[in-house]
């Protein structure tokens, strides 16, 4: 699960690692060129939880895309597995390490603790009806579910509650995992994930370094081997706090600190994800924009914004103020030959990415065409 994975790194070793393999992936992009003939690199980068796992899942099933087969179907069971597996490790750690700890409610129930926790870390687990059985115990007592509720509150544990809660599905000899269990499912080893695709019979090839640490070093040096970046944001995490900060703001100052070490020019595609979340959260008064960013009190939307059809005023403003709080770094000045293109995004909704990633891949190609006719003056900024 992220946030424990995020405590578990050691992020010197792990970005230096991560850019070696990045490197190792350009030489052979580099000898595969030849036979797939020019390839637009993408790079998909955001904060923990933003969606980037999602988006790359989507991206697998665009038309055209290398891993668009059906045999790819079957292994999601084993996937879906893992991750309901890795849920309930994830709160049994959770447990002993929140303060105060969290009780079983049944204390009988430390026999399938013990029988879960003693199945961490074999490889290709082949999830016997006992496994079921200690999960769907743990599950059904009151304390554990209650832990896990403190988590989610705490921004730490968003996959989880989603398989567990679908245990006597996932269990099932036929099971056959729907599309929306294979987004909740968590991308595991290898780190750096890739997926070629095809629009308008342009070769793309999207790179997504999975739990990559934000150190200066690599970035520079990776970042101009890209035709573009994309960068992740949880609209939703506004209201949430990770290890003292604030989701949405840490998520800003990462942004920040990428936009002043990109290579000039760059293109960065910047996706305000998760924007079904971020309109229930707002139609629901339950979390005030304003209580965790006191200048949203004196906002306004500002003209000549097109609505989608429907959307609540309220959700626009939210909306639009984070989007103008991300662009105001852009416009600072320092990188005048970069350019940004915000989108709205729902990763979890496939026709919404299919047309965002239509759309990103014109502005690709024509940011290729216009680096490559140095002359001419960019018709877009
Ligand atoms: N409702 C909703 N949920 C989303 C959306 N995008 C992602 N999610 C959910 O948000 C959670 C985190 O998404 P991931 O794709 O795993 O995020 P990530 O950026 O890969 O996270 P790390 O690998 O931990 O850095 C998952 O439970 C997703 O199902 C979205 O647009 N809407
Ligand atoms: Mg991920």
């Amino acid at each position: 699960m992220s946030c424990f994975r995020f405590y578990r790194r050691d992020p010197q070793n792990k970005d230096e690692e991560l850019g070696e393999a990045i490197r190792m992936t350009h030489r052979q992009l580099k000898d595969d060129k030849h036979l797939n003939g020019p390839t637009h690199r993408l790079l998909l980068l955001g904060p923990v939880g933003s969606g980037k796992s999602t988006l790359f899942k989507q991206v697998k099933m665009l038309p055209g895309s290398w891993f668009n087969g059906a045999s790819q179907r079957t292994s999601e069971v084993q996937k879906v597995r893992n991750s309901l597996k890795e849920a309930i490790e994830n709160v049994l750690v959770a447990m002993s390490t929140l303060h105060p700890h969290a009780e079983l409610a049944n204390p009988k129930n430390q026999f399938s603790i013990d029988y879960i926790l003693g199945t961490r870390n074999q490889h290709n687990f082949s999830f016997p009806p006992e496994f079921f059985e200690h999960a769907k115990a743990l599950w059904d007592d009151e304390g554990m579910c209650s832990c896990c509720d403190r988590c989610m509150q705490a921004g730490l544990l968003d996959h989880s509650c989603y398989f567990l809660d679908k245990i006597n599905t996932i269990r099932k000899p036929n099971y056959k995992p729907k599309p929306k269990d294979i987004f909740h499912c968590h991308l595991h080893i290898p780190r750096i994930f890739d997926a070629k695709f095809q629009m308008d019979e342009v070769n793309f090839h999207m790179l997504y370094p999975n739990g990559l640490c934000y150190i200066n070093g690599v970035w520079a040096e990776i970042l101009k081997n890209f035709s573009a970046i994309i960068f992740m944001v949880d609209s939703s995490s506004y209201d949430q706090n990770f290890m003292g900060t604030n989701r949405l703001q840490e998520a800003l100052n990462i942004f920040r600190s990428l936009w002043c070490r990109c290579p000039h020019p760059s293109l960065v595609f910047l996706f305000f994800n998760k924007q079904d979340l971020l309109a229930e959260k707002v139609l629901s008064g339950t979390s005030k924009f304003e209580d965790h960013f006191p200048e949203f009190a004196h906002y306004t939307t500002p003209d000549g914004v097109v609505p989608e059809p429907g959307e609540d005023p309220c959700v626009i403003r939210a909306k639009y103020f984070i989007h103008d709080k991300f662009l105001s770094v852009t416009s600072a000045g320092g990188n005048e030959d970069s350019h940004c293109y915000p989108q709205f995004t729902c990763a979890m909704d496939h026709s919404n990415i299919q047309w965002v990633f239509s759309e990103c891949t014109q502005l690709v190609l024509r940011s290729v065409k216009e680096r490559d006719a140095p002359r001419r003056e960019p018709s877009f900024k």
